[in-house]
C-alpha cells in the first residue's frame, strides 16, 4: 500500500510518527510518502528506513498516486486539497485529524475501541473518509464506553477541563511562558519566607493582567482560566459545546439522539483534556455493577475508586499525561436519586484525542 503522510511533523503528526514507531506500523506499510507545504525536497521524518524526498502536499497528481492519505495538517488543508483531489478522480482512503469533514454523510468518525462496529459496515460499504473526532468526545467515550455500549445512557452533562495542547504547539509555549511571568514578578519574595501573602497576591493579580502574554489564546490562562472554546455559535453554545452531542452520536451511531452539553473550559494543563461528568442513567443500577461495565468499555480505562488518596495521585495530569490510559474515577450516585451518576474522566488529548485513532485506522486498512 502506498501511504503518504501530510502534517507529520506538527505536534498531533508528531505524536502519530512516535506512536507508529512504537508499534512498528512502517513495517506493514510498503511505500510510506511523506508530503510537506513548506519543505519540498527536503528530509522525511526518521522511521528506521529510507524514505524519498519530501513532496509538495499541494500537488494533486503526487497526492493522487497514493492508496491513502492520513493528514494532520489541519482544517484549512483539508477544505483546500480534499476537494480537489476528489473532483480528480482520486478514490483512495482520507484519513483527517481535522473535523472539516467530520459531519458529512460518507465520512465516520473513527474510534475503534468504541465503534469498531460502525467502521466495519462502513469499510464493506465502500466509504473512503475516516475522520478523528474532537479529543474531549473521543477520551469521554473511550472512559465511558462501557455505559452507552450497554444504552444505559439518557443523557450526560459534560464540563470540560482543556488543556493548552489543543490549540496547538504556539499555545501550549504561551502558557509556560505565561507561568514564568508569573513566578518572576514575585520571585523575591518566594525566596523570603517572611514576605506578606497579600503582597504577593496583589503583585501576582497584577502580571496576570498585564504581562501574561495572550497572543495564541487572546485572555491570560496561566493562573486563570478561559470559559470560551473554539467560535460562537448563535444558541449561545461554543462550536466546542456543540461538537459534543453532535459528534457523540454520530460516532455511536445511534438511532435516538442521546442529549450530550455542558460548557467547556481551557486551563493550564499542557496536553491532559478531563471532563466532569453528570450522567442520567435509564435506571438505577448498583455501584458495583457500573463499576464493572465501565472497566469492561475497553483496554485502556484505568479505573480510580472514589477514595481521596487514590483520585489526587491517579485522577490527574501528572499521572496520565504521556500515556494511553483514560483514568475514570469519582464514580458516585448524586444527591438528585439513584440514576443520577458523577464521574471524572481524564486523558493524554494527543493520543486518544487525536494520533492514535488514526493510527489505528490505517492499521485496520492494512490489515483488511
Ligand atoms: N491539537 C489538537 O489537539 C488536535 C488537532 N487536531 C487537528 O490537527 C491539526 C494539526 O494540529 P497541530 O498538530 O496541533 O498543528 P501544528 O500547528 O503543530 O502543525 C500543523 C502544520 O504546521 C506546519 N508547521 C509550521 N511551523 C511548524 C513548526 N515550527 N513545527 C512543526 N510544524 C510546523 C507543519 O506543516 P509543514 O511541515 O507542511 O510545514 C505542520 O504539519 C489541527 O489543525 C486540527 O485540525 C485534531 C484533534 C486534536
Ligand atoms: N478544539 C480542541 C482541539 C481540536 O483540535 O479540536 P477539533 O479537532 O474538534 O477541532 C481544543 O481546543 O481542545
Amino acid at each position: 500500500m502506498k501511504v503518504g503522510f501530510v502534517g507529520w511533523r506538527g505536534m498531533v503528526g508528531s505524536v502519530l510518527m512516535q506512536r507508529m514507531r512504537e508499534e512498528n506500523d512502517f513495517a506493514v506499510i510498503n511505500e510510506p510518502v511523506f508530503f510537506t507545504t513548506s519543505n519540498v525536497g527536503g528530509k522525511g521524518p526518521d522511521i528506521g528506513r529510507d524514505v524519498p524526498a519530501l513532496k509538495d502536499a499541494k500537488n494533486i497528481d503526487e497526492l493522487k498516486a497514493m492508496d491513502a492519505i492520513v493528514t494532520c495538517q489541519g482544517g484549512d488543508y483539508t477544505s483546500d486539497i480534499y476537494p480537489k483531489l476528489r473532483a480528480a478522480g482520486w478514490t483512495g482512503y482520507w484519513i483527517d485529524a481535522a473535523s472539516t469533514l467530520r459531519m458529512a454523510d460518507d465520512a465516520v468518525i473513527v474510534l475503534d475501541p468504541v465503534n469498531r462496529n460502525v467502521i466495519d459496515s462502513a469499510l464493506a460499504k465502500g466509504v473512503k473518509d475516516y475522520i478523528g473526532g474532537n479529543c474531549t468526545n473521543s477520551i469521554m467515550l473511550m472512559g465511558m464506553g462501557g455505559l452507552f455500549r450497554e444504552g444505559l445512557v439518557e443523557w450526560v452533562s459534560s464540563m470540560t477541563y482543556q488543556a493548552a495542547s489543543g490549540g496547538g504547539a504556539n499555545h501550549m509555549r504561551e502558557l509556560i511562558k505565561g507561568m514564568g511571568v508569573v513566578h518572576a514578578a514575585v520571585a523575591d519574595e518566594l525566596a523570603t519566607p517572611s514576605s506578606a501573602i497579600l503582597e504577593i497576591d496583589r503583585k501576582v493579580a497584577a502580571a496576570i493582567r498585564e504581562d501574561v502574554p495572550t497572543e495564541f489564546f487572546g485572555a491570560p490562562l496561566a493562573g486563570g482560566l478561559i470559559p470560551w472554546i473554539d467560535k460562537q455559535l448563535d444558541n449561545g453554545q461554543s462550536k466546542e459545546e456543540w461538537k459534543g452531542q453532535a459528534e457523540v452520536n454520530k460516532i455511536l451511531g445511534t438511532d435516538a439522539t442521546i442529549p450530550v452539553d455542558g460548557l467547556c473550559v481551557r486551563i493550564g494543563a499542557m496536553r491532559c483534556h478531563s471532563l466532569a461528568l453528570t450522567v442520567k442513567l435509564k435506571k438505577d443500577l448498583p455501584l458495583e455493577e457500573i463499576e464493572a461495565i465501565i472497566k469492561s468499555g475497553n483496554d485502556w480505562v484505568k479505573w480510580v475508586p472514589n477514595d481521596r488518596e487514590i483520585s489526587v495521585k491517579e485522577l490527574t495530569p501528572a499521572a496520565i499525561t504521556g500515556g494511553l490510559e483514560v483514568g475514570v474515577g469519582r464514580v458516585r450516585k448524586l444527591n438528585m436519586g439513584g440514576e443520577y451518576l458523577s464521574a471524572f474522566v481524564i486523558g493524554d488529548q494527543l493520543l486518544w484525542g487525536a494520533a492514535e485513532p488514526l493510527r489505528r485506522m490505517l492499521r485496520i486498512l492494512i490489515e483488511r
